[in-house]
């Protein structure tokens, strides 16, 4: 069966100065229609440059990335893109900004309310809908980016440590909704984090990479139950497939990596 997502050979350089710096140097990687799969590992490790070229913000230096068979070769409201930073319009309401994607695409008027209210209610953003962005707090936000992203009906979802900026309670909670709402509306996720905690809880499957050059370093397949709640995150099949990819995270070779990057990166999830 032809993969969701197949990365074959890539490779990405870029040029630093005189010299060139290999930030991916020969990913291969294939995601099956409907997996959630996460991308975790040391800062500098090229998570974000994989995800940038699936999205088609960036262009490989060799290799390809197929959606479908297809050669990605540049963005598409086939894939939606939740980064970071909320980027959303704040002079838009809520429902104005889940609506936007949907207007852009010619969707009808009628559609298109029904269309946001339903991810606006599946995301618990109801009582806020016609809220500016600037009465929310950043969990909330999130949500918002996350219906929009849904509204628009993307064969893929690309998050980039979308919920980096929030507390920790924020985003457990913010976890829990998007496993609810990948139940419901299954789509294929690839989703980039520094926590090893949030990397397990949310996929089927764990890509764990290296850095100098950007690779991968080891696959951990996700054998939980699909509903997950407080228990797994107690539970101790749990706990050891997070020290298994924990790891494989601190245990990359020294000069696979610096020291210090690894502290940097990894400190503030340290147990
Ligand atoms: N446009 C660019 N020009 C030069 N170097 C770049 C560019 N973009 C990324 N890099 C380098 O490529 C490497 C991989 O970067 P990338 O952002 O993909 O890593 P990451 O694993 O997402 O890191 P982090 O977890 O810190 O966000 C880094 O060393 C970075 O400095």
């Amino acid at each position: 069966m032809t993969p969701k997502i197949a990365v074959n050979g890539l490779k990405k350089v870029f040029p630093l100065g005189k010299e060139e710096f290999t930030a991916l140097g020969g990913v291969d990687l294939d995601i099956a229609d409907g997996e959630f799969v996460t991308l975790v590992g040391p800062s500098g490790c090229g998570k974000s440059t994989l995800m940038n070229i699936v999205a088609g913000l960036e262009t490989p230096t060799a290799g390809s990335v197929l959606v479908d068979g297809q050669p990605v070769d540049g963005p598409s409201p086939e894939r939606g893109v939740i980064f970071q930073q909320y980027a959303l319009f704040p002079w838009l309401t809520v429902r104005k900004n889940v609506e936007f994607g949907l207007q852009v695409s010619g969707i009808p008027a009628a559609e298109r309310r029904e269309r946001a209210q339903h991810f606006i209610d599946l995301v618990g953003l109801t009582t806020h809908a016609d809220q500016l962005p600037k009465a929310l707090s950043g969990g909330m936000k999130q949500r918002t980016a996350l219906a929009r992203a849904y509204a628009v009906d993307p064969q893929l979802l690309l998050m980039d440590e979308p919920f980096g900026a929030l507390d920790a309670l924020t985003r457990v909670n913010l976890q829990d909704r998007l496993l609810r709402t990948w139940q419901e509306e299954r789509r294929t996720i690839l989703f980039v984090t520094h926590d090893v905690e949030e990397a397990v809880y949310l996929a089927t499957r764990v890509v764990v990479m290296a850095a100098r050059p950007g690779r991968i370093f080891e696959v951990i397949n996700v054998d939980l139950p699909a509903a997950r709640n407080e228990e797994t995150r107690l539970s101790p099949e749990f706990a050891a497939i997070k020290n298994r990819v924990w790891r494989a995270v601190y245990h990359q070779p020294v000069g696979a990596n610096t020291h210090d990057d690894a502290d940097l990166a990894l400190g503030a999830h340290h147990p």
